[in-house]
């Protein structure tokens, strides 16, 4: 990557940082506590490094996931080990953290309880903040996945869910729950990505890109090359 594209990246991911934490306030001033919904993968890690610098309320704050892979929490590929790693820490360790994953087997097992727990959380959530694969997947709704249409047209909180794209079997909130929030942000880095957004917008089958259900509300876009 280019010193430019990695410092666009940066401040992109600074700027949201600073959009999330403005939000929260802004919440902590009518809510005793408010909800903060993250995602995983690669692209939010400066952006959770930035957040947890900002000087806000985190005792109040309740941080919890988009979706999440059914492993250990010490795996690789936890995004709980990423979001203690990354985000739960400077001034935001001490905000509360609420898994997404319990000790039962699968997802399907698992599901119940992650839900009754999340519910108790305070809804709708401040701030939502969705990331997006190349295949137009969007927390754990994948285009692949038997459990797509009840992740969009569920109300339930969470679904369990598989797709033969990725390996693991996941843990999602649902279209409905992400809905449950009065800010919406999109971060993305790359032209791939940007690509895939644009065919996003000028289409409207939800099975193929499961990003376009969250384009008919606001959603803010933070893009870096
Ligand atoms: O699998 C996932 O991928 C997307 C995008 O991840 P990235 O590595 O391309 O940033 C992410 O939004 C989602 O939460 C995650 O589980």
């Amino acid at each position: 990557m280019k010193t430019t594209e990695a410092d666009a990246r940066t401040r992109v991911a600074h700027d949201l940082a600073v959009s999330v934490a403005a939000a929260l306030r802004e919440d902590l001033e009518q809510q005793e506590r408010v909800t903060l919904v993250l995602s995983g993968g690669s692209t939010p890690k400066p952006f959770m490094q930035a957040l947890s610098r900002m000087a806000l309320a985190w005792s109040r704050v309740d941080i919890t996931l988009a979706d999440e892979r059914w492993v250990a929490t010490d795996h690789d590929d936890s995004n709980d080990r990423f979001v203690r790693t990354h985000m739960i820490i400077n001034a935001a360790a001490e905000a509360r953290f609420h898994p997404l994953v319990n000790e039962a087997p699968t997802p399907e097992a698992g599901a119940d309880e992650v839900g009754q727990r999340l519910a108790a959380l305070t809804w709708p959530a401040s701030v939502v903040v969705l990331g997006m694969g190349g295949d137009g997947h969007t927390a754990s709704l994948f285009p692949d996945s038997a459990e797509l249409g009840d992740g969009l047209e569920s109300e339930a909180l969470v679904i369990a869910a598989h797709a033969p794209s990725v390996g693991q079997p996941r843990i999602s909130l649902t279209r409905d729950r992400l809905m449950r929030s009065h800010r919406r942000y999109l971060h993305l880095n790359g032209g791939d990505k940007k690509a895939v957004l644009a065919n996003a917008m000028a289409g409207s089958d939800q099975h193929e890109l499961p990003i376009r259900a969250f384009l008919d509300a606001p959603l803010a876009l933070y893009w870096a090359p």
